[in-house]
Order: C-alpha cells, then structure tokens, then sequence
C-alpha cells in the first residue's frame, strides 16, 4: 500500500475528533489531496459516508487491512492549509467536533451531496474540447463512472485550469451559463467554406465571415453573435453540425445586488481619520498582527477609515475582508464598498441563494474577489493573502454563533490576522466591554474618532419618563414632546426615525376577567399576535394557531390584546399624524427578498417622512434629512435576566440616536422610558461610551462578571423535565471536582425561558479566572453526551455565552 489517508469522517451519531485511516487505492493515488472531501466505507455494515482529507502518509510499511477510500468528491481541495489548521483551533476553542467547524466553513453547497458536474472554462483548447467533452455539454462528475485515463487527463486540465468542477442544485433558479460560441476551424478553412457557400447561402457566409473574427479559446454569447450578424439559432445550429463552430457554456455569476452603484473616490481624510489611517497603513506596511480598535463617534466616519485602509492593502497586492452584522448589511453599506471598489467586491450573506453564495465563494477562491464582505460566517472566506481584516460593529452579539460550532467571529478574525500578519480592525461607537478593556491593557491599539465629520454636534437627546407621560395623557405609546417635535418634522419636511423595540401586533393576548394568558403548548412562553396572518405565533417554535374570541379558561368575551408592536404603533401613529407618510420595517415586512433595500430607498428618495421599525433600522443608517430620532420603548430589554441587559441598552440607543442629525441639520433625539433613572439610560442620553464603560466595568467587577471573569455555559435539554434537570446535577458534581476554589458556579437552574420546542432546559454558569483542569472537564462532558444523546438528551457547551435566556 503506497499511501494512506487520514478522513475525517461525518457521523452525527458518533462523532470524534480523530480522523480514520483508509487506504489510497492506486486509481484514487493521483486525485486525493489533503482538504478534499471524499467518501468511504464506515462501520459494521460499510454503509458510505462522507469525509474530508485532513492527513497523507506514506502507508508502504504499513502491514495492516485498511478499507479503501470510495470515491473522491472534489477535484481541487475545498480547504486551504490555513482553513485545515483554523478548524483544528476553532474545535478546541469551542467544544465542537472538527467535522462540525470544516461544515461550517464551507458554502452550504457543498455541505450537502449535491450532484456535481464538470465543465470546460474558457482556457480549454477545442482540441480538448473535442477529447473530454464530445457532445459540447458539461458532463456529470463521478469517479466511479470514469475511467482512469480520462479521470487523470482531467486532472491535468483542472491543474491547468482548463476545466472545474461545479455543484447543480436542484432548485431550477440556478441557471448560471449562457451558450458560447468558439470557431472551430482555422481561419483559412473558414474562409474557404465562406467562399463555396457565399452565392447560394448568404447567411452562412456571414456568419462564417464573423467566425474568422472570433477568438478560438474565447466563446462569445450566442446572443451576442445573432444580434452582430443577424443570423437565427437555427442557422448557428446547422453551422455547428458542420463542424464549423461549437457551442460551450459560458458561465455568468450571479449578482445579487444588481442595481448599478456609482463610483466614488476617496474623501479627504480629517485629521482623527488621518490619525487612524496613518497607524493601520504601517501596520499593513510592516506586514504586523497588530490589532485596532476604532472607537468613533456615531457619524464620525469609520467607514472612510475602514475603506481607504482597504485601499491600501489593495495597492500592496493584498487582499481585505470586512465584516458587518447581518442586520447592518444593508444595501447602503454594501453600496459603499462596491461603489470604492467594484467588482473586486464579493458579498458574502445568508439573505443569499445557495446558488449565489457558492459563485461568490468561488470568485473568492480562485482570487477574482479580493474584497469579501460579509456578516458572521463570512470570516470563513477562502481569501488568500490578507492585507487586513476589518470588523464593524463589533460589539454586535449576531457575531456570536448560538449553535455549534459556537464561535465569535472576533475570535476567528484575530486568529486570521495572526495568521497573515496582517492587522485587525476592530471598530464600532460602543465597543464591547470586552474589547474596551482589551484596548485599555494595551492588547488593541486604540485610535480615537472623538468627532462628528465636518464637527457636526451630537444630537440632543431628551429622556422622556413615561410613568408621568401616563398620568398626564392616559395609555398611549407617544408622549406629547415627541408627538410635536414628529409634527415639528412634518412641517419642516424633515425626516424622523421611530425605533421599537419588538415586532408583531401586540405581544400578547389576556383574559381581563381571569388574567389567562395564551401561551405556546411547547415552550413556556406567550403567543404573539400577528395581524397580517391573523394568528397567535410562538417566536421560539413558530406553533401557530387562531387568534381567541373568547377565554379559553373563563369563556369571557373581554379577552384583550397587551403590549405593543410596529403594526399596532402604525396605525395609532397614523392617527395622529394622518398627513404623515409612514414605512415599517420589521421582520414581517421585510421578510420578502429585497423588501428591505426597497423600504431604505424610498425613504432616501422623500417617499415617506416617517420610518418606523424595530432594532434592525438603529444601525449603519445615514440619511441627511433626518433630525428626529424617537425610542418609544426603551426598557425592553433591561429587565432580561442577562447580565449584559444594560451595555446592550446602552448600546442601542446610541447607535439608534446617531441616526440623527448627521448632515448639515442638526439631530434630536426623544427616549421614551420608565426607568429615566438607570443610569444605561442616562449615559445614552449624553452619549457618553466612556463613562458608561467606567460604570459598567465597575458593575462586572462587582457582580465577578466578564471581562473580569471568562464565563462558560452548560446546557441540558431533554423532553422529560427529571432527566434533563438529573443530568446537569451530575454535570455539575464533574465539573466541581475540578475546579479551584475561585471559581464561581451559577446554578444548576432552569433555563429563563425553561421549555422550548417541547425540552427543558438547564443550564449552570462556570465563571472563572484560571482554571487549568476545566477544559479536559468539559471535553470529557461533552464525549460522555454523545451516548445519551441518542436517548434525547443534549448538553451543549457555549464559551463565554451571549445569551442567558
Ligand atoms: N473625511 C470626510 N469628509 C467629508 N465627509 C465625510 C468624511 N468622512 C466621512 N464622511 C461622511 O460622513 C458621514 C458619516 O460617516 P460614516 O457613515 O462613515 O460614519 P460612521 O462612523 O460609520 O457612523 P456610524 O457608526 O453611525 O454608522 C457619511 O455620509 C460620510 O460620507
Ligand atoms: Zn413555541
Ligand atoms: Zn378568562
């Protein structure tokens, strides 16, 4: 046996971190590299499961009976060297298994088993053409069915990138190559053919005349070939069956954002811009792992700074990847980038067909894109060569993973930066604790945008108490200083910004007699009311049922809708403000592909005065003609049993205020609460990320929570209450026998929200300084889980947890 290879293989119920050994069979002996997915036999019964190639050695001493490797899934690896050692580090960070980080890297096309299929590209000869692909089609790719001579002969083509290896999804939107044309005769013999047939077929002379013109390596459109000569398919058609030319696809991408940007050049820079630009340049120059935080203002133009240090990675032949939170990913933002950098830009997205995802990460792969953009998974982009990495908002939660593997994308992105030497961006206007503190010890190096561009001031940001707006104007959800500081807007022909902090009609539906309140049957927690459907939802499970017209536990007709949500917000607000033109943005209106840059542009385009909607419109906004930005309900999410409740309080009315003013008109701001004396709200209103930062790191240090303690969580869940509740007891007894005395326990406790989608969950919360025994812990935890866990139980196991619900 020449060679063997080390797979790791995916079997959901019996995963391991150690791949297995197969042997190389010598007609596999030339395609199998390291970081291509195979299949193989598994098991007792040698049922095939898929893998991936993460080791080679030299098996010629080996003596033992190993199975063979079955077929190989790829021609070229799906994994770089650097992806290969980033999924070993990302599974010992996180508790997942390395098969579980290699999915995750990958575009989902290529998790599944998808048909594949080859194909020439434009650098196939016709000779070529004419040997692999005789009737001019892209042939199915499957090992088993070729023989060796035509599998090596490919292999040299797809080296020499004369051919590649694509993956047909099912659904019929994916049709991504248009028919070329190629001449495939020399340009005599063409001219020849054109001289026999120029008197009796005129049409063939033409077209034969135009083929002289061609190139023979580079296909033309067929359209484009009847439109320059006037020649029908059927004409081009015979004129193929003459052996004159043939037809190759030729492969279009797919552009999901296909409205045309204009271009733009870079600003000139102020003298904080000048500042940031200057540091991160050297950084790049020097070819250094060093990391930045850009703590900016909001509007005090970050982006400029990210851009033009793009710019420069660029000039060096260096390649850059940004990241941006999901829900900042809008059109405007992309926009930006693509309008600096065209179509050097790929954008890297969940909202994304599986079909675009994959074009994109293959314009990433073969080096066409050197400027990825992208939200969370997107820092898994197969860039080669980074010149820098940039991560706005980097305080955004959605850059944590809440299911495995549970990665932050800040973690990875430091980890690349490492890697490539090359610095790390991190920027936002309300850092994270945790960043904050890092830069404060020195790790980042902090650059300071203190200032509004152009010395814009802040909006004035006015607190509104509720509990006297209540008493004063009864049960309403706008209180009179934002009502005429909205109509002030109006008159102007300004425009405002309302923020909600939720979605749907009403959030629930209560029995007024009895106080019955309608709950999802799987998960303990309130159906909401959703009036486009005209149901109750459950947002955990999304149960569905119809809305009650009477009690279900009293019979009584006063059953009533509480709370409130945007839909319900509109109308009141309607009638209010009846001339008002108003656009909500929530998750229901948005839910359709694109309805989210359509609500944006018409608001930038004066079609609306108003735009109402929940977290999502808070960040990356900037729209000159707003002055008002209103919060009608602040409070939300400060009651969460999270520590974190009031840095993200905090965080969001920043971020929702700076929407404000940031043009030439200056900005104000109405935060309407009951809670005007927390002081999350009170430093909001001056904007002031320092000091909350000073008494927030105060609050952790108190309470021994992060940064001053790494956190973990453990999770069980199981439909039976006893069993989940009985296994975090025995969890927790394991993990107290190896910890030190300094570490803090929270719990065993159930879950917040104890039931969802029928378990019960419990969890217990390790805090801690310096535990050295508590990684082998968790990871003997975590293989003992994989038995039961066929019985139903899951344990979960989420590093330093964003989400204590
Ligand atoms: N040097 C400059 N000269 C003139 N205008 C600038 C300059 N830099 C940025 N701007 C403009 O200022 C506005 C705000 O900048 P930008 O959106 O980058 O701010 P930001 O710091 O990212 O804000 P936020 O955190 O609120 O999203 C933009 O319209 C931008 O075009
Ligand atoms: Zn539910
Ligand atoms: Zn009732």
């Amino acid at each position: 046996m020449a060679q063997i290879g080390q797979v790791l293989v995916d079997v959901p119920t019996m995963q391991t971190n150690d791949p297995y050994s197969y042997a190389i069979p010598a007609e596999l002996e030339q395609q199998v590299q390291l970081g291509m997915r195979v299949t193989v036999p598994f098991g007792r019964g040698h049922r095939v499961v898929s893998g991936v190639v993460v080791g080679l050695s030299d098996g010629t001493n080996f003596d033992g009976q190993l199975k063979p490797i079955a077929s190989v899934l790829d021609l070229a690896p799906v994994l770089n060297e650097e992806l290969r050692q980033l999924a070993d580090w990302l599974a010992d960070q996180t508790y997942a298994f390395r098969i579980t980080c290699i999915q995750t890297m990958l575009p989902n096309l290529l998790k599944a088993q998808t048909a594949r299929e080859i194909k020439p590209t434009t650098e196939l000869s016709p000779a070529e053409m004419a040997q692999y692909f005789p009737d001019g089609a892209p042939r199915e790719f499957d090992t088993s069915k070729l023989d060796d001579k035509t599998m090596a002969g490919l292999l040299r083509l797809q080296r020499a990138g004369k051919v590649e290896v694509t993956y047909q999804v099912t659904s019929k939107a994916t049709a991504k190559t248009v028919t070329g044309i190629l001449p495939a005769q020399s340009i005599d013999e063409l001219k020849a053919h054109q001289d026999a047939v120029v008197k009796r077929a005129p049409k063939q002379a033409k077209l034969l005349a135009y083929l002289q013109t061609l190139s023979p390596t580079t296909p033309v459109a067929q359209s484009r070939v009847s439109h320059d000569t006037g020649v029908s398919a059927a004409v081009i058609t015979a004129a193929e069956a003459k052996g004159w030319l043939v037809k190759q696809p030729i492969e279009v991408y797919r552009d999901p954002f296909q409205r045309p940007v204009t271009p733009t050049a870079p600003l000139t820079l102020n003298t904080a811009q000048q500042t940031a630009v200057t540091a991160i340049t050297q950084a790049i120059d020097e070819q250094q792992s060093q990391n930045f935080l850009v703590e900016g203002v909001t509007g005090s133009g970050k982006t400029e700074v990210y851009l033009q240090s793009i710019a420069v990675a660029l000039d060096q032949g260096r390649t850059a990847l940004m990241l941006v939170p999901e829900i900042a990913l809008t059109p405007q933002m992309v926009n930006r980038v693509k309008a600096r950098f065209g179509h050097r830009v790929a954008v890297l997205h969940s909202g994304l067909s599986k079909g675009e995802q994959y074009d994109e990460w293959r314009r990433i792969d073969r080096g066409e894109a050197t400027v990825v953009v992208g939200a969370r998974s997107a820092v898994f982009a197969p860039v080669k060569n980074l010149g820098i990495i940039i991560m706005d908002e980097e305080h955004e939660s959605s850059y944590k993973q809440d299911e495995n593997p549970r990665y932050h994308a800040r973690d990875v992105a430091l980890w690349r930066g490492r890697y490539h030497h090359c610095p790390v961006v991190l920027g936002s206007a309300t850092p994270s604790l945790e960043t904050r503190a890092r830069a404060s010890k020195g790790l980042y190096t902090r650059l300071l945008l203190a200032k509004r561009v152009n010395d814009h001031p802040l909006p004035t940001v006015h607190v509104v108490d509720m509990r006297e707006a209540l008493k004063q104007q009864g049960e309403s959800d706008f209180s009179e200083p934002l009502l005429t500081a909205i109509q002030a807007r109006l008159d102007r022909h300004e425009q405002v910004v309302l923020m909600l902090n939720r979605r749907g009609y009403s959030s629930f539906v209560m029995c007024r007699d009895c106080g019955f309140v309608l709950k999802c049957p799987n998960c303990d927690i309130s159906l909401t009311l959703h009036m486009d459907t005209h149901t109750m939802k459950c947002h955990y499970c999304g149960h569905e049922e119809a809305i009650p017209h009477v009690c279900p536990n009293c019979h009584s007709r006063k059953i009533r809708y509480y709370g409130t949500g945007t839909q319900k917000v509109e109308q009141a607000l309607q009638q209010l403000v009846p001339t008002a033109r108003i656009l909500r943005m929530d998750v229901d209106s948005t839910r359709r592909k694109g309805a989210h840059e359509k609500i944006l542009r018409q608001f930038g385009q004066h079609e609306a005065d108003i735009l109402l909607g929940t977290q999502m419109i808070a960040k990356g906004l900037d729209f000159p003609d707003v002055t008002l930005v209103g919060v009608l309900n602040a409070d939300t999410a400060l009651g969460l049993p999270d520590f974190r409740a009031s840095e993200r309080t905090f965080q969001l009315l920043t971020q929702v205020s700076g929407r404000a003013g940031r043009a030439d008109k200056p900005g104000e701001v109405y935060i309407q609460t009951f809670n005007p004396d927390h002081y999350a709200i009170e430093l909001a209103k001056d904007q002031d990320y320092e000091r909350f930062f000073v008494t927030e790191m105060h609050m952790r240090h108190q309470g021994n929570y992060p940064p001053y303690y790494f956190a973990v969580q453990v999770t069980a869940s199981h439909e039976d209450e006893a069993t989940a509740a009985k296994a975090m007891y025995q969890i927790v007894a394991a993990v107290k026998k190896g910890l030190s005395a300094n570490a803090i326990v929270l719990g065993p406790t159930p879950k917040a929200i104890a039931r969802v989608k029928r378990k019960y969950y419990y969890q217990v919360v390790i805090k801690y300084k310096h535990e050295p025994q508590l990684k082998s812990v968790l990871e003997q935890i975590r293989q003992a889980a994989q038995i039961p866990a066929r019985h139903g139980l899951s344990v979960t196991i989420d590093p330093e947890p964003m989400n204590f619900m």
